[in-house]
């Protein structure tokens, strides 16, 4: 199978997370769009979603999906989203495509995280993928020293503005041996928004895409 219909597999699990009469929270990336697809099969079913940014926002009225600012809702059974990296735990490195803040801010409200990947993401320590970082302008020179100090090789995403208007760091050659301790640190600096580790609040569910099929993995 090639990647893409392993992650097309995995979108199509997804939808038995799916919750009918309920608000859906729904990813970025690539893995996502072909769960956003998926669910335009459903859409009757379901009142509304919630968008993680622009492009998710955009394909799923491109269905015909009403979209839900987060603020006017305050109850989500479920979000799906992919991810660069997910280790045993289920904690994962994402924002490969830039949109790492919303997605952590629209996972908060959720109740259950539904990460859809592809075998190819499944990693035994995070950190081969560099840590996307988000961080305010004015401060990308002194988030970058900052970040040097814990090890890492900080590069600017050149050309790349977040939907909140913000710059990435793409973080190369760190040590995630504890990703909820440098999740939290990382965090910590100045300037920073969040950081692409989900490991304080990872995934419930991981549905994984083998050659052998779609095999679901609960967080232990
Ligand atoms: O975090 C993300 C976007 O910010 C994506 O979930 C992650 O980059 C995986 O993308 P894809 O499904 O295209 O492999």
């Amino acid at each position: 199978m090639t990647q893409d219909e392993l992650k097309q597999a995995v979108a199509r699990a997804a939808l038995a997370y799916v919750v009918p009469d309920a608000i859906v929270g729904v990813g970025t990336g690539s893995t996502a769009n072909f769960f956003i697809d998926a669910l335009a099969e459903m859409k009757d079913r379901i009142p509304a979603a919630v968008a993680s940014s622009e492009a998710t926002r955009k394909r799923l009225e491109g269905h015909g999906i009403r979209v839900l600012d987060l603020n006017e809702v305050s109850e989500m059974p479920i979000y799906v989203d992919g991810a660069d990296e997910v280790n045993a735990r289920l904690h994962m490195i994402k924002g490969g495509g830039g949109a790492l803040t919303r997605e952590k801010i629209v996972a908060a409200v959720a109740t259950k995280f539904v990460c859809i990947a592809d075998a190819s993401k499944q990693v035994e320590v995070m950190g081969r993928f560099p840590l996307p970082v988000e961080v305010i302008p004015m401060a990308r020179a002194h988030v970058a020293r900052q970040l040097a100090k814990l090890g890492g090789r900080p590069a600017l995403r050149e050309g790349f503005v977040t939907d909140n208007g913000n710059l990435i760091l793409d973080v190369h050659g760190l040590a995630i041996d504890d990703p909820e301790a440098l999740e939290a640190e990382i965090n910590q600096i100045v300037g920073v928004v969040t950081n692409g580790l989900f490991a304080l609040r990872g995934a419930d569910v991981l549905l994984l895409g083998t050659a052998d099929g779609v095999k679901t993995f609960v967080k232990p």
